[in-house]
C-alpha cells in the first residue's frame, strides 16, 4: 500500500447526507444538541471526517451506525455530551455505551425485533444489521467523550496528529424497510382538534395527520407528512399533568420537569445553544416578556394585548430560529386560557412537550395573578396552533403503533356535549319537530318544523355549521328515523334515541 494521505478519505452519507459537515480526516465527532458549525468552526477540514448532530437515541444511533459501516477509514469518534438538552435526550451517553458494552438481541419500545443497546437509555439498531458487523465497528472505532466544546476540538485535533491509518474494513451496507403510507383526502389547510388531555388530543392530531396529512419532502433529509394550521384545544390538562398507565408518550415526568425550566427560566448564552424559549421570554429582547403580562392582566383583566414575543427579525433568519413564535394569553369569564402559535411543529416527538411546557406557564400566570388579584379566576383552554404540523417518517411505524393501540379506546369513549347545543326531535301533528335547545340549560333558542330529513338537515347545518361530527352524524340519523316512522303513518312511533317500533309493541297504545 502507497503512502496514505488525509485527503484520501471522503466520506459517504447514506442517511441525512444534507445534515453533516464533511471532511477528509479519520475522526467523527457528534455533537448532540449543540450545532455542529460551533465545533466545526475551530476544526480544519482535514482533522476530522465528518461532523454531525445526534437527538434521539431511538431514531439518531441507527442512522449513524449504518453511515460508519459504510466509512470504514473512520477510527475515532469524538463524543459531545454538553448541553442539559443532551443529558435529557440521553442520545450522546447511549452512544457511547454501544461502544463500551455493544448490544443484545431483544424487541424496541414499538414492539420490533431489534438490537437494544446495553445502555439504562433506550437505544435501538436495526436487526437487519449483521452482529458481526456491529461487533467490528465497535472494536475499531476508539471513542472519547467531550464535556466541552474546547474539550471536544482538543481531542480531534490529538487524533489528526496521529499517523494515518488504513480503513479498518470494506464499506457495507445492509437493507432498510420503509413504511409506506396511505392517504385519504381531507383538508389540507385549518384543523381544529380538541380533547380534554394532551395525551388525549395527542393521540388524535397524530390521528389526523396520519390520516389525511401531504406526504412531501422537508427542508432537512427525508419526508414528513404535513398539515397547515392546525389547532390543538385542551380543555382540562390536570394541575399535574396526565400521563397514561403504561405511558405511551414520548416524555416522561423527569423529562419534563427538565423541560418546563427550559421554557419559564432564562438561561444565559451558551456557545453552540440556539436558544431556549426561557431566555427569549425573559430577557432577550431586554424585558421580562412573563412578568410583563401578568403585570398587564393585573391591571386590565380584559385586556387582549397580553402578548408574548419570542421572534427576533433582527436574527432569526439564521440556521435554527425558533418554533414557537407568540404566546398570547386571554381572561373571558374569568377563565385563563393560553395560545400559542408554532410555525413549525414535530406533533410526534415534540407537541407533548411542546405542549406540557406551555402548560406549565399558563399555570404559573395563573398562580401569578391570583397571588397579585381578587378575581376568582380559573384555569382555562390550552390552545396550540401549529403552522406546520408534521411528522418525520422515522416516526411512522411508532405513530402506526400509538394509533392502533389507542385511537380507537379514546374515540369510543362517550361524551355527548356539544358547546353548540342540543336538539330535541318530535314528531307532533304529522311533522318532524325539531327544537334546538342550549347546551348547559336546555332553553330553546330555534325551532325547524318539517316532513323531509333531508330538508331539516340542510337547514340545521346552514344555521350551525360549527356543530360536532359526530353530533351532526347522529342528528341525521335520528331524522331519518323520524321521517321514516311519519311515512308509515299511524302504524310506527318514533323516540328520540330508541329503535323506530311498531304501535302496540312494548307500549300500552
Ligand atoms: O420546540 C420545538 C422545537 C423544534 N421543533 C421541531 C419542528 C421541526 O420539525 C424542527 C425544526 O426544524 P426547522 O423548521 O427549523 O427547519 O424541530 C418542535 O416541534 N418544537
Amino acid at each position: 500500500m502507497g503512502q496514505l494521505t488525509q485527503l484520501d478519505f471522503d466520506y459517504t452519507a447514506k442517511h441525512k447526507p444534507n445534515q453533516l459537515i464533511y471532511g477528509s480526516g479519520q475522526t467523527a465527532v457528534i455533537t448532540g444538541w449543540t450545532v455542529k458549525q460551533s465545533v466545526a468552526k475551530y476544526l480544519h477540514s482535514n482533522e476530522y471526517a465528518v461532523i454531525g448532530q445526534l437527538y434521539s437515541p431511538t431514531r439518531g444511533i441507527n442512522l449513524l451506525i449504518r453511515n460508519l459501516l459504510l466509512n470504514p477509514h473512520v477510527h475515532y469518534l469524538v463524543i459531545l455530551n454538553a448541553t442539559k438538552e443532551d443529558q435529557n435526550a440521553g442520545a450522546c451517553q447511549c452512544l457511547g455505551d454501544f461502544f463500551r458494552h455493544g448490544v443484545e438481541e431483544g424487541v424496541s419500545n414499538t414492539g420490533r425485533k431489534s438490537w437494544v443497546i446495553c445502555s439504562p437509555i433506550s437505544g435501538y439498531i436495526d436487526i437487519d444489521i449483521d452482529i458481526k458487523s456491529i461487533e467490528k465497528l465497535r472494536h475499531s472505532i476508539e471513542i472519547q467523550d467531550a464535556k466541552s466544546i474546547p474539550d471536544a476540538v482538543e481531542k480531534v485535533k490529538y487524533y489528526a496528529q496521529k499517523e494515518t491509518l488504513p480503513p479498518w474494513g470494506t464499506p457495507v451496507e445492509f437493507p432498510i424497510t420503509t413504511i409506506e403510507s396511505s392517504v385519504l383526502p381531507g383538508t389540507r389547510y385549518g384543523h381544529r382538534i380538541e380533547g380534554k388531555t394532551i395525551a388525549e388530543t395527542w393521540v388524535k392530531i397524530i390521528h389526523r395527520i396520519k390520516t389525511t396529512g401531504t406526504i412531501r419532502p422537508t427542508s432537512h433529509d427525508g419526508k414528513w407528512q404535513e398539515l397547515i394550521n392546525l389547532m390543538a384545544v385542551v380543555t382540562d390538562e390536570p394541575d399535574d399533568f396526565y400521563f397514561p398507565e403504561p405511558n405511551y408518550l414520548p416524555i416522561n415526568r423527569s423529562f419534563l420537569q427538565e423541560y418546563i425550566s427550559q421554557v419559564l427560566d432564562d438561561a444565559t448564552n451558551q456557545e453552540g445553544v440556539k436558544y431556549t424559549y426561557g431566555q427569549r421570554l425573559r430577557s432577550w429582547f431586554g424585558k421580562d416578556q412573563i412578568e410583563q403580562v401578568i403585570e398587564k392582566l393585573a391591571k386590565d383583566i380584559d385586556s387582549a394585548r397580553a402578548v408574548m414575543s419570542l421572534w427576533d427579525v433582527s436574527q432569526d433568519d439564521n440556521d435554527s430560529p425558533p418554533c414557537l413564535n407568540h404566546i398570547w394569553v386571554r381572561i373571558v369569564d374569568n377563565e385563563l386560557s393560553l395560545t400559542a402559535t408554532f410555525r413549525s411543529n414535530d406533533m410526534f416527538s415534540a407537541w407533548p412537550a411542546n405542549a406540557m411546557g406551555l402548560r406549565a406557564l399558563q399555570k404559573y400566570i395563573y398562580n401569578s395573578l391570583v397571588k397579585k388579584t381578587h378575581h376568582p379566576l380559573k384555569m382555562g383552554t390550552l390552545i396550540t396552533i401549529s403552522q406546520s404540523a408534521h411528522i418525520y417518517d422515522d416516526c411512522f411505524e411508532n405513530v402506526t403503533n400509538v394509533i392502533s393501540s389507542q385511537y380507537t379506546k379514546i374515540t369510543q369513549r362517550k361524551d355527548y356535549f356539544d358547546p353548540a347545543g342540543s336538539f330535541i326531535i318530535t314528531i307532533q301533528d304529522g311533522s318532524i319537530v325539531v327544537e334546538h335547545t342550549t347546551p348547559g340549560s336546555g332553553e330553546v333558542v330555534n325551532c325547524y318544523c318539517g316532513k323531509s330529513a333531508h330538508k331539516l338537515s340542510q337547514q340545521i347545518f346552514a344555521d350551525c355549521p360549527g356543530l360536532q361530527v359526530s353530533h351532526a352524524l347522529y342528528l341525521g340519523v335520528e331524522l331519518q328515523k323520524a321521517e321514516m316512522a311519519l311515512l308509515m303513518k299511524e302504524q310506527f312511533i318514533y323516540e328520540q334515541d330508541k329503535p323506530v317500533r311498531r304501535l302496540g309493541v312494548g307500549s300500552r297504545e
